[in-house]
């Protein structure tokens, strides 16, 4: 990349430098980082993440060292050919699914294939027969077609159910039409429609001898597969410039009365039969939603490693970067230099910071234990067994909503701890920032999701025969048992200290949730308050509920299990004191700062007391000091490589102050010539001219 300025090459940064300040924080580390690195992958994905790495960061297509400088259009055009480039690398060093995710996160950039691979192949797969999966999924599998999910319309996205697309049986051609009654029926949002897909999965409303079965997914063949134009009775474009996620092109697409044979209508659960048009029920009625289970279930891993990243550039930069000489505690080199402090020393920063860094691991953690009940769950479907879905659908409805709020609010909270610099594009977070944002919306908006989750709890508890039957079943309620049998309990903590004990914070958790939900059916069944009136409890039910289900989660995989339960990343956690005592220590600070952030509410169940909760400050503070020497080490274990970072501040090698310089020497604005006379015609009659 050209650069606009020379800068002169003599200029170093004063001293200490990043790298000796990485180094030290590096060396005071208490454990092994590589040891945790494997803990994390597994030496097998580990291998295979560096094998594609190396590929990756030496391809000049996928060089990312332009994009900070790119506009919306050249934006989208490079996201095409590296989403183009990386579909022939899989080809060439024939990656499985597995490898082709791997390098998709590394190359992090949505594109116009990323909804066909996300939610169009995964439509098809778990909604169709095994001849439209031959008749489609092979082909979309080959890219010979590309698809889009288009469900979200003009007027209704959260309300499924309020989809007004029509997809009206024909019995005499066995035909489908495929109409748009209203403006508030056009489809919106689509990722890759705008400009790319030839294929949709459309939801639409399945209206057949005169009844309307609602929302159904039905294959659309939508542009010629020559011409790309769309096909007659089709209008599509893109929807214009968003908040962030400008290299996938979101579209809008009308329908008049398109025709599509039966075929395409995805028959795995729901039928209609030729000529007589007679539907067949499926055997769960929201199996039709099946992909929007899928994809949260992913979200909720995705931010877990979203933490890890901004945890990564925030905790690397706060040991690179100092301010001000603390008085009371100077940094002190080897040389007996007195140098201004790392703003990683002090606390104000580490409480910001370091619950970051616990969240990631929480989060990660819950993010496989869920995947792994969603492979359960297809794995038991796929044998007619569908008694995990009202389960999976509750916890990852729940949990889409909080983990991805986590991460939102924890980006911006680490972009803010690099204070002018985090401002920047080079620093990483923009853009990382501004893509991440829709996780809270999409798949379900966050707030709307919540209720699922809490309306499942509450129902099992209005139901307490069922509840304590089901609970047996479910790890994720038995709290609420524990409860029952005695409300009125008090939380046994007498010393700071005793916040550590897992069974005291699993008590807390339990406690609070269940008092939140008991009281919640109390106003619904004794004072008949409506749902609409008890939103921001119910609200609240889920948010504790899940925030339960995390430390749960954190906890148990801390736990010594069986060794035939463990897989090889748990033999090395669990072989490793070093390891376990560094993540017992995150541990804690992700429970108990996730308690005193919620402090108002663990009060009011009366089960924690305030003096109590001046204690769990106290331990707090305790924790924060026993995770700092570890801090950098903790970050660097997630193993996230520049090329991914992309980030002048979150380098491993501490270079932030060489990098900005550069970076901002290759600024495309430092390199035109400008008139900057105010009386001059010039701009006038060349740049602001009127095209109409
Ligand atoms: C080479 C090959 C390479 C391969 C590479 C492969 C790579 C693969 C890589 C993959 C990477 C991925 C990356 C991620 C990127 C993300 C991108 C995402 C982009 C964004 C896409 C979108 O944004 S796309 C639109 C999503 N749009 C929603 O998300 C609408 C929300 N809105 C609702 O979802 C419903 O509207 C809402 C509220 C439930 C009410 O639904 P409703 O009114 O119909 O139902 P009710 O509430 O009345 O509930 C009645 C009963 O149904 C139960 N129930 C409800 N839902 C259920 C369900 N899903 N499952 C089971 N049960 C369910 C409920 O629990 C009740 O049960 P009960 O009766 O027992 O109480
Ligand atoms: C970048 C991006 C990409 C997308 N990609 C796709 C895609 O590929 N395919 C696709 O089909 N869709 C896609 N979507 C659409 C997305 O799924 C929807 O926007 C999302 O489900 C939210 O629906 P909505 O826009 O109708 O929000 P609304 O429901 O209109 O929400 C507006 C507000 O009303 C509140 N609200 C609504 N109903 C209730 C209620 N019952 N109780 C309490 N509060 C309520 C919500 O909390 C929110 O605050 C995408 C969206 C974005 C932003």
């Amino acid at each position: 990349m050209t650069s606009y300025i020379k800068i002169p090459s003599h200029l170093t940064p004063s001293d200490p430098q990043g790298s000796e300040l990485l180094a030290r924080e590096r060396s005071k580390a208490t454990f092994d980082v590589n040891e945790l690195t494997l803990a994390l992958y597994g030496s097998e994905e580990l291998s295979r993440f560096k094998k594609i790495l190396k590929i990756l960061e030496s391809d000049p297509i996928l060089d990312k060292s332009n994009i900070y400088y790119m506009g919306r259009t050249e934006l989208f055009k490079y996201a095409l050919r590296k989403d183009k480039r990386i579909i022939q690398l899989a080809a060439t060093h024939k990656w499985n699914v597995d490898e082709f995710k791997i390098a998709s996160r590394l190359v992090d950039m949505s594109g116009p294939y990323s909804i066909h691979q996300s939610m169009f192949l995964p439509t098809i797969l778990g909604q169709g027969t095994e001849e439209q999966k031959r008749k489609f999924l092979n082909p979309a599998i080959r890219h010979e077609i590309i698809g889009c999910y288009a469900q979200t319309e003009l007027g209704h996205g959260s309300n499924v159910q309020g989809l007004e697309t029509t997809s009206t049986y024909i019995p005499e051609t066995d035909e489908f039409e495929i109409h748009t009654p209203h403006l508030t029926a056009a489809k919106w949002w689509a990722g890759g429609l705008g400009r790319t897909a030839n294929h949709s999965v459309v939801m639409a409303r399945l209206i057949t001898n005169g009844q309307d079965k609602g929302p159904h997914p039905f294959i659309v063949q939508i542009r010629d597969l020559t011409t790309h134009e769309p096909l007659p009775g089709i209008t599509i474009g893109d929807i214009g410039p968003k908040f962030g996620f400008n290299t996938t092109d979101n579209g809008f697409m009308l329908f008049d009365h398109v025709r599509i044979p039966r075929f395409n209508m995805l028959s795995k659960f729901s039928k209609v039969t030729k000529g007589t048009g007679e539907y067949k029920n499926p055997p769960n009625e929201k199996l039709s939603y099946g992909t929007m289970v899928f994809v949260r279930s992913v979200i909720i891993f995705n931010a877990g490693l979203a933490l890890a990243r901004a945890a990564t550039i925030s905790v690397r930069y706060s040991a690179v970067r100092r301010q001000f000489v603390d008085k009371e505690n100077p940094m002190i080199l080897p040389n007996g230099q007195v140098v201004e402090t790392a703003v990683l020393d002090y606390t104000m920063q580490q409480y910001r910071l370091f619950p970051v860094i616990a969240q990631a691991y929480a989060i990660y953690f819950t993010g496989e234990i869920i995947t792994n009940l969603y492979k359960q769950y297809i794995d038991q479907s796929s044998r007619g067994d569908f008694s995990l879905l009202a389960d999976l659908h509750a916890s990852t409805s729940g949990l889409k909503s909080l983990t991805s709020d986590i991460a939102v609010d924890s980006i911006e909270d680490c972009r803010r701890s690099c204070g002018g610099h985090g401002y920047s594009n080079f620093s990483g977070f923009t853009r990382f920032y501004q893509d991440y944002l829709p996780n809270t919306t999409w798949e379900g908006d966050n707030y709307i999701l919540t209720q699922q989750t809490a309306r499942y709890i509450i129902h099992s508890k209005q139901q307490s025969e069922e509840f304590s039957l089901r609970s047996n079943e479910s790890p994720t309620i038995f709290y609420m048992l524990r409860y029952l049998s005695n409300p009125s309990q008090k939380c046994t903590v007498i010393s700071p200290s005793d916040f550590k004990n897992p069974e005291v914070q699993l008590a807390i958790y339990g406690y609070r949730a269940a008092y939140l939900i008991a009281r919640a059916v109390d106003q619904i069944d004794n004072h008949k308050k409506s749902w609409n009136s008890m939103l921001v409890e119910i609200n609240r039910i889920s948010r504790a509920h899940c925030q339960y289900i995390l430390v749960h989660n954190f906890i148990l995989t801390l736990q010594p299990q069986t060794s035939d339960s463990m897989n090889e990343k748990r033999r090395i956690l669990h072989n490793s004191p070093s390891l376990k005592t560094v993540l017992t220590s995150v541990c804690n600070l992700f429970a108990l700062h996730t308690m005193e952030k919620n402090l108002s509410e663990f009060l009011e169940s009366g089960y924690l007391s305030p003096k109590q909760s001046e204690m769990l400050r106290v331990q707090i503070s305790e924790s924060l000091n026993e995770i700092r020497p570890n801090a950098v080490a903790l970050v660097d274990a997630f193993y996230l490589p520049d090329y991914l970072l992309n980030s002048a501040l979150g380098r491993y090698d501490g270079k932030v102050y060489e990098t900005m310089i550069e970076w901002a020497s290759k600024e495309p604005l430092n390199g035109i010539t400008l008139d900057i006379n105010p009386y001059s015609e010039k701009l006038f009659r060349n740049d602001v001219k009127a095209k109409i």
